[in-house]
C-alpha cells in the first residue's frame, strides 16, 4: 500500500540547476530530483537563461521525484516554491511568450546603465526605500536594460501587454495555466522597485526605471494559497501552490533562524549570510542590504544581508579551470595535507566584489607566492577565501545590528567540507552548526507550503525538527586568528587598489 502522507513538494529554481523535493511531515527527504540547464554566456560577464528551459526542468524534476517517491498525488498537500532571486523575466500576456531570455541574478548587463544613473539623491533613495543598492545584480536595471536594448518591449509594456516577474512569477503564472501573476515579499524585496517599509510597490522607483505598473504581479506573502497547479502538470490532481520565498530566505526559514540574532550562511556557488532581525528593518552603514525574511499572516520580520559573489565557483575554477582537482570533493583532503597555506591569499574577485565592498571593477588576485608553493597552498587558499569573505561580512553584521553572533548555522553544497567547517569555525570564533538536511533551501519551501495548509501547525513545531549533524567549535588562537585575517584584509585592500587607476 502506498504511505498515505501528508507529504509537500518543494520546487527549488537555481541557478545552475532545477530541484523538485517530497517531505513527510517530519520534515524528512522521501525523493529528490536534480536537473541542470543551459548556461548562456553572450559575453564576458553576461549570463542569461531561457525562460522555457527553466520551466522544463521543474517540469520533468517534479515528475520524477513523484515517480522516485511511489506515492500519490492525493497525498500531496501543498507545494512551495523556491527561487534564485532577482533574474529577470519578460513574457506577453496574451500568449506566454518570453520577449527575451531571462538577464540572470551574476550577469552584468546592466553595470554601464547604474553607473549612468548613480547620483547622491539616486543612491539615498534607493537605498533608504528598498534597503538595496544601485547595482546590476538587481532585477528593475535588468528591466531598464531589456527596455532599453530589445526593440519593442518598452512599447509593448506601456500598453499594457508585457508582463514582468522574477522566477517565482513566472513558474506559478505557468503552472497555474496563465491565470496567476504573483510574487511574494521576499522576491519583491530583491527588484529594487518595492517599498520594504511601506510594503507596495513604490511610484518614485517605477518612475526612475520606467516600468509601467500595469506589468508588475501582485505581492502576497510566503505562505498562503496562490492557485493551484494544472492538474495536466501535477498526475491530475490540482494540488494548491502555497508557498513562496526567495532561496536565501527559504534556507533562512528551513534552517529555523526564527529569533532576531539567528543566522545562516549558505555556502553554495556564493556564500549568502542571513541575519533575522525580527518586525526591526535594520539599515546598513556596512555594506550590507536590508531585505524582508519572510511575511507569514500579516506579519513582516526583516533580515541583514550579505551576499558573496564567488564561493563554491572558486573550487570549480580549480577543478574545471586550473585542473588542480578532478572533483570538488578532493579539496577537503587537499588542504588537510599542508598545515597552512605559508601565507598564501586568493581573493577571488572574479567578477568583482560583492558585500561588504561592491566594487565590480576588481578582478581577482593571488598573493604571498613562493618558490615552495604547492597545489595544496592554492587549493587551501582557495577554501580559507570562503571563510575570510565570511567574516567580512560578519563584522559587517555585527557592527550594523549591534548584536555579537552566538553561533552559525551553515548549509550549501560547500560546507559537507570538513575543514572549511572547521577552518570558518575558527576563523569567526562561534560554533557552527551544520544540519542532518543541508537542502535546507527546499525544507525551508516546504514549510512555508506546509504551514498554509495545516501540515504544519506553528514555527515552534518546525524548530523542533531541525537537527544537528555536526557542530564545529573554534579551536584555534586568538593571535593566529587574527594575524591570518589581517593578512587576508590586506590581500583585499591590495585587490582593491589593483590595477592602479
Ligand atoms: N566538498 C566540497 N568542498 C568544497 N566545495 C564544494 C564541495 N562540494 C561542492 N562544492 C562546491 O559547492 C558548489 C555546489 O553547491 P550547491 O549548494 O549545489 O550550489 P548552488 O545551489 O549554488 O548551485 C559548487 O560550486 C562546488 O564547487
Ligand atoms: O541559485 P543560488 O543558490 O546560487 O542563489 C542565488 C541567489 O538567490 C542570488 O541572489
Amino acid at each position: 500500500m502506498k504511505a498515505k502522507g501528508p507529504f509537500v513538494v518543494a520546487i527549488d529554481q537555481g541557478t545552475t540547476s532545477s530541484r523538485a523535493m517530497i517531505f513527510d511531515a517530519q520534515g524528512g527527504v522521501v525523493s529528490s530530483a536534480q536537473r541542470e540547464f543551459e548556461q548562456i554566456f553572450p559575453r564576458s560577464g553576461w549570463v542569461e537563461h531561457r525562460p522555457r528551459d527553466i520551466l522544463t526542468s521543474v517540469q520533468v524534476t517534479l515528475t520524477e521525484a513523484m515517480h522516485k517517491a511511489g506515492i500519490e498525488a492525493s497525498a500531496v498537500a501543498g507545494i512551495g516554491i523556491t527561487n534564485q532571486r532577482e533574474t529577470t523575466v519578460v513574457w506577453d500576456r496574451a500568449s506566454g511568450e518570453p520577449v527575451y531570455n531571462a538577464l540572470v541574478w551574476q550577469s552584468r548587463h546592466s553595470a554601464e546603465l547604474c553607473e549612468a544613473m548613480r547620483s547622491e539623491a539616486v543612491d539615498a533613495l534607493v537605498r533608504e526605500r528598498t534597503g538595496l543598492l544601485l547595482d546590476a545584480y538587481f532585477s528593475a536595471t535588468k528591466l531598464k536594460w531589456l527596455f532599453e536594448h530589445v526593440e519593442g518591449v518598452r512599447e509593448r509594456a506601456q500598453r499594457g501587454e508585457l508582463l514582468f516577474g522574477t522566477i517565482d512569477s513566472w513558474l506559478v503564472w505557468n503552472l497555474t495555466g496563465g491565470r496567476t501573476h504573483v510574487t511574494d515579499v521576499t522576491n519583491a524585496s530583491r527588484t529594487l522597485l518595492y517599498d520594504i517599509h511601506r510594503q507596495g510597490w513604490d511610484e518614485d522607483l517605477l518612475a526612475l526605471f520606467g516600468v509601467p505598473a500595469s506589468m508588475l504581479p501582485q505581492v502576497r506573502g510566503c505562505s498562503e494559497i496562490y492557485g493551484r497547479i494544472e492538474p495536466k502538470y501535477f498526475f491530475g490532481r490540482d494540488v494548491p501552490i502555497c508557498g513562496i520565498a526567495g532561496d536565501q530566505q527559504a534556507a533562512l526559514f528551513g534552517q529555523a533562524c526564527f529569533e532576531p540574532g539567528m543566522a545562516k550562511n549558505t555556502y553554495g556557488t556564493g556564500c549568502f549570510m542571513l541575519m533575522n532581525t525580527g518586525a526591526k528593518a535594520v539599515p546598513s552603514r556596512h555594506g550590507l542590504l536590508t531585505t524582508l525574511a519572510w511575511k507569514l499572516g500579516d506579519e513582516v520580520e526583516y533580515a541583514l544581508e550579505g551576499s558573496i559573489f564567488v564561493a563554491g565557483s572558486v573550487v570549480q575554477w580549480l577543478r574545471d579551470g586550473l585542473r588542480l582537482l578532478d572533483r570538488a570533493e578532493q579539496s577537503q583532503a587537499s588542504a588537510e595535507s599542508v598545515d597552512s597555506t605559508e601565507d598564501v591569499y586568493l581573493v577571488p574577485a572574479f567578477a568583482g566584489l560583492g558585500a561588504p565592498y561592491w566594487r565590480s571593477d576588481v578582478r581577482g588576485a593571488i598573493f604571498g607566492l613562493s618558490r615552495g608553493t604547492s597545489r595544496e597552498h592554492l587549493v587551501r587558499a582557495a577554501l580559507e577565501s570562503m571563510a575570510y569573505q565570511t567574516r567580512d561580512v560578519l563584522a559587517a553584521m555585527e557592527a550594523d545590528a549591534d548584536i555579537a553572533l552566538k553561533e552559525l548555522r551553515a548549509d550549501g553544497g560547500a560546507i559537507g567540507n570538513d575543514f572549511l567547517a572547521q577552518f570558518q569555525s575558527d576563523m569567526l570564533g562561534v560554533p557552527l552548526l551544520r544540519p542532518r538536511i543541508t537542502e535546507t533551501t527546499a525544507l525551508g519551501a516546504a514549510y512555508l507550503a506546509g504551514l498554509a495548509v495545516g501540515v504544519w501547525d506553528s514555527r515552534e513545531q518546525i524548530a523542533r525538527l531541525w537537527q544537528q549533524d555536526r557542530r564545529f567549535d573554534p579551536a584555534m588562537e586568538a593571535s593566529r586568528r587574527e594575524r591570518l585575517y589581517r593578512g587576508w584584509q590586506a590581500a583585499v585592500q591590495a585587490t582593491m587598489g589593483f590595477p592602479a587607476s
